[in-house]
């Protein structure tokens, strides 16, 4: 396994996104607080630590021949798979201006992340950083300080668990358009390309607790300006790995830089144009000598703790982290459970006993579905050396009274990162996907369709399917 990686070989979900940063650090630890992570080897027995330099791994022109020649470059979690192969669990490689120390073993993570101290320090992403600067926005004061002022409403269960209405709002309306899909389909049973409906869904969930407005990404006619919102974080992301390749200097003649600065524009026009608003809405209720109550961004306009700029740009890199994460796991999750009518059987089971159909799922119900946490569980990442059969989807290794629960290493399965600097949004994300999962699993009966080949996963920043998911969805009595 590699830190963040889901599923390495046979794949479900990944957060690549977030790997490169974390071992942007790796290497300076190595760097800079020598013994922190060493390798074994006649250096180190010798008693000198090795240095980045002593380190394995591919060259800048091996990894090109890797990522165009071999074919690598939209499927580098398989790259990655090989590398371990060829290089042993920890190994140096170049992507653009990255210069990565890969560690791929659990005990190798738990090293560096034990080692972080109290403010982890993640790369830059240069280009992003880039971006800000050359707009004037705020180019991010101590980390510890925001996301201190992020963490209190996000984090804490029983605060997540107040967004609880409007995520089943948002529930309610993905199923209606689910229903809606289906029932057009030619066969009244298949949706088409399930993970792109998954990505509405993701967009306008993150975003209703994050703006604490309904953008109306899952209604049949998308706002003009929610369409807008849409297009510019997905040309956003996509460009922002094109960019990474191209050097400096061909800016000029290369469209890439331009239209990545364009998609940055628009994503935090309308950012700052639905916060403006309810800036003006609270201004409005407090002169008016009126309670002002909300949600998360109410809380952090409120609470005084981060300028308006930091809330603009904090609430927009929430939205780019909660989107596509959330979505795309929920879209590996019902296909591998359209693939095992056991595990879905047994997973319907256990949600129509805690709550039944026609009953709106709540997190007490939540706490007495364990198998349901095991599917989700199962579906993010974990070592393929550490479980028995780990290229299997069995969501049973999660449970504890189960004979097929495994003995892992702790920091085998680490999708959501350990320590201070973890995923902010989990507890949201978690909220999402058990109460849109529970929902699902209550009205439909899902399969693939018939002589389906196995879809693949391809690296687009997160693993995702290197096809269109389609499924049948078969309503339940
Ligand atoms: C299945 C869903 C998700 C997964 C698997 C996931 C995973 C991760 C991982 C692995 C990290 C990096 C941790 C580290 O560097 O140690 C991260 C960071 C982050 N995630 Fe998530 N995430 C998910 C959903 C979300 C959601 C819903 C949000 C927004 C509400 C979000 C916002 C963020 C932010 C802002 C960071 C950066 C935190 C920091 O550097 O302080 N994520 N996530």
């Amino acid at each position: 396994m590699l830190f963040s990686l889901v599923r390495s070989d046979r794949l479900a979900v990944g957060v690549v996104r977030k790997l490169a940063p974390l071992n942007e650090f790796i290497a300076r630890g190595i760097k800079c607080q020598s013994g922190a992570l060493h390798a074994q080897s006649a250096a180190a027995e010798a008693g000198k630590h090795k240095t980045i330099d002593d380190l394995p791994g591919p060259s800048l022109t091996t990894t090109a021949y890797w990522l165009f020649i071999k074919g690598y470059a939209d499927k580098s979690h398989a790259m990655q798979v090989e590398h371990k192969r060829l290089y042993g669990p920890i190994w140096r490689s170049r992507f653009g201006p990255f210069d990565v120390v890969n560690v791929a073993s659990a005990d190798l993570i738990k090293q560096v992340i034990l080692q972080e101290g109290r403010y982890p320090v993640r790369t830059d992403l240069s280009h992003w950083k880039e971006y800000r600067d050359m707009r004037g926005q705020a180019t991010g004061p101590e980390w510890y300080r925001i996301r201190s002022a992020l963490n209190p409403k996000m984090l804490k269960l029983k605060e997540a668990a107040a967004y609880a209405p409007i995520v089943h709002e948002v529930v309610s309306d993905l199923l209606q358009r689910l229903e809606l899909l289906r029932l057009r389909s030619h066969d009244q049973r298949t949706i088409h390309d399930l993970a792109s409906e998954l990505y509405k869904f993701g967009f306008e969930g993150i975003s209703s607790i994050l703006f604490e407005t309904r953008l109306g990404c899952l209604q049949e006619e998308i706002p003009t300006d929610t369409l807008r919102f849409i297009t510019a974080v997905n040309d956003m992301l996509t460009l922002s790995e094109t960019v990474l390749f191209f050097p400096r200097w061909s800016r000029g003649f290369f469209p890439f830089w331009k239209r990545f600065v364009q998609a940055w524009d628009e994503l935090i026009d309308v950012a700052r144009s639905l916060i403006d608003k309810k800036v003006k809405q609270i201004e409005d209720q407090m002169s008016c000598g009126e309670q002002v109550e909300g949600m998360y961004l109410t809380y952090l306009l409120s609470s005084n703790k981060l300028s308006l700029a930091e809330v603009y740009i904090s609430i927009t890199e929430l939205l780019l982290g909660g989107v596509d994460t959330t979505s795309n796991t929920l879209s590996w999750t019902l296909y591998h459970l359209a693939r095992d009518a056991e595990i879905q059987k047994r997973l319907y089971d256990e949600v129509i006993s805690v709550c039944p159909k026609g009953e709106l799922p709540t997190t007490d119900h939540l706490s007495r579905m364990p198998f349901m946490k095991a599917v989700i569980k199962e579906t993010l990442s974990h070592d393929e050396n550490e479980f028995p059969d780990a290229e299997r989807f069995i969501p049973e290794r999660w449970l504890r009274d189960s004979p097929s629960r495994s003995q892992h290493h702790p920091y085998s399965s680490v999708p959501f990162g350990v320590g201070v600097r973890a995923c902010v949004g989990k507890r949201v994300a978690e909220l999402e996907m058990y109460f849109a999962l529970c929902r699902l699993v209550q009205h439909y009966e899902f399969s693939t369709v018939d002589g389906a080949p196995t879809i693949q996963p391809k690296t687009r920043t997160l693993l995702i399917p290197s096809e269109p998911i389609d499924l049948r969805f078969l309503p339940r009595a």
